[in-house]
């Protein structure tokens, strides 16, 4: 398992994605209601994903971009959340879909996931909150998914669904290159910007096409493995940055592992265009005796992350 994403960007994986069906949940209604999007609303995150990397460059900035899973603990939080971490100064938000068969995720974000089907959060549940939290935001939102769920709707009226929303950026993680071409014209059809990652492990001139084809910035995996917070940060990044920049003047965001202060000043001075940061502030929403005691030290991490860069 902790090959799994090195082997989904190292050979194209059609064996794995026909072995793995959609496990169909029937689950309990979710305790968010939607709330229809009113046609006066017009998203205050006026820059796309790329735009949000040109205008940090100009002032020498890099991107901070926290990860959260919806539906964990609950929808009606997560939508908190989002406000939270936008009002801290997050330059992109990634919002984890949840999915039954996480595999590229560790053991915090599965945990999370868990809680958040078992809450009954449905796709749809998780659209009609980002309709109404997205156009309020002033930070674009980067919908992680896994590639199932878009299958299961077709690639066009997914793109459709979550654009409408407000959504500016998707990360698929488990799709690999070759299998892209649908997936890249309709999100390129429906502006919205695909996040494409590449692997330590990830052959050099694999890397380059994938760079080529990345939109909105490249996806830097700095270890081999799940996602989950580590000791140190991998001493491989610069390296792998390094070849990276030579390909491209794409913008490049790090992520997996990264879950102190310190990591996040690290990848900085790597030259890094963005941190992101998943599990650590996975596990303080999850870890919280009470959702309100978890936004709250969710701020306050955020402020202490941010304040590193
Ligand atoms: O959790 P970490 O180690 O901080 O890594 C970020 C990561 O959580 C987020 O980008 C993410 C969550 N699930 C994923 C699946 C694949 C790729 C990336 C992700």
């Amino acid at each position: 398992m902790n090959f799994a994403i090195a082997l989904s960007m190292t050979k194209p994986s059609s064996f794995l994605l026909s072995s793995r069906k959609y496990h169909g949940f029937s689950l309990p209604q979710p305790s968010f209601r939607p709330i229809s999007r009113s046609k006066s609303l017009l998203p205050r995150a006026s820059l796309g994903i790329s735009q949000t990397f040109s205008k940090l460059k100009e002032q020498g900035k890099v991107a901070l971009i926290p990860y959260i899973t919806a539906g964990d603990p609950d929808l009606s939080t997560t939508s908190e959340a989002l406000n939270v971490l936008d009002s801290c100064g997050s330059d992109i938000i990634e919002l984890g879909m949840p999915y039954s068969d996480p595999w590229v995720d560790g053991p915090v974000i599965q945990a999370a996931t868990t809680r958040a089907l078992t809450k009954g959060t449905s796709f749809d549940a998780v659209i009609s909150m980002l309709a109404e939290v997205v156009p309020k935001l002033s930070c674009p939102i980067a919908l992680c998914t896994y590639y199932n769920p878009i299958l299961k709707r077709g690639t066009q009226k997914f793109m459709s669904t979550i654009k409408e929303t407000g959504v500016q950026g998707l990360v698929v993680p488990d799709i690999p290159l070759e299998e892209t071409t649908i997936l890249r014209k309709e999100a390129a059809d429906h502006n919205i910007e695909l996040v494409l990652l590449t692997t330590p492990t990830t052959p050099s001139e694999r890397m380059k096409a994938i760079v080529e084809a990345a939109e909105g910035f490249v996806y830097l995996v700095s270890s081999v493995g799940v996602t989950g917070a580590q000791s140190s940060v991998s001493s491989h990044v610069p390296s792998l940055l390094q070849e990276i920049k030579e390909a491209s003047t794409k913008p490049v965001a790090v992520g997996f592992g990264i879950s102190k202060p310190d990591h996040v000043k690290q990848m900085a001075s790597w030259g890094a265009d963005g941190v992101i940061v998943g599990s650590a502030l996975v596990r303080i929403l999850g870890e919280a005796k009470s959702p309100e005691e978890g936004l709250k030290k969710l701020e306050s991490f955020t402020k202490i992350l941010k304040a590193a860069l």
